[in-house]
């Protein structure tokens, strides 16, 4: 579908090991993000399949999606909200001003357990959903957002993802596009 824009991440992006004597190597897009013409195109990318389907607003979790949501919000011409995950080391939970509804995730790619909020006053009937994030695994987050998406008593139009590295059956379940598969970033 965007097969430069495409190659250009897969030059981008580093699988970086954090600890020697750990088991994981772990992913950084970080030159996605100092890339220019990335920065301008990835997100209207992600918007393109969801512009028939007119958002009202784009949901996104912390972190990466504090930056990648408001990218696909402006190509959308929709808003933005900022999901809020709790429960990682160091986090304050008073920092949301505010009545939140809270989603618990399933464990995710980590084996963490979280919480994802999202702000009562900023979420709600009448509004239509796309959901944004830079990676999708085991869906443990898509899933906690689609929940609070329900309990919000909005509508869901999709998700949309930069990579998936997940199998197409869980993709197909999240509604889920994504601009590369995990597989396309192994070297
Ligand atoms: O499909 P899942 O198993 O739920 O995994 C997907 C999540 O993993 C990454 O976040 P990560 O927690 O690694 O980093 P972050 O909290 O710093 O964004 C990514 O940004 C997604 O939010």
């Amino acid at each position: 579908m965007h097969p430069e824009l495409s190659k250009r991440l897969i030059s981008r992006f580093r699988w970086i090991d954090p600890d020697p004597t750990g088991p994981h190597l772990v992913s950084d897009g970080s030159g996605w993000w100092r890339d220019p013409d990335i920065l301008r195109r990835i997100g209207p990318a992600l918007a393109a399949p969801y512009r028939t389907a007119a958002p009202t607003v784009v949901l996104a979790p912390e972190v990466a999606g504090l930056l990648l949501g408001p990218l696909v919000a402006v190509a959308l011409g929709a808003g933005f909200v900022p999901a809020h995950k709790d429960g990682r080391a160091g986090s304050d939970p008073r920092r949301i001003a505010g009545p939140t509804t809270w989603a618990d995730t399933a464990p995710d790619h980590r084996g963490r357990v979280l919480r994802l909020g999202v702000r009562d006053d900023r979420l709600g009937p009448g509004d239509r959903v796309l959901l944004v994030d830079d990676w999708v695994s085991t869906g443990a987050q898509l899933r906690a957002l689609y929940e609070l998406i329900a309990a919000r008593g909005a509508e869901p139009v999709g998700a949309a993802a930069v990579v998936a590295d997940c199998p197409p059956e869980l993709a197909r379940e999240l509604r889920l596009t994504a601009l590369l598969d995990a597989a396309q970033l192994d070297n």
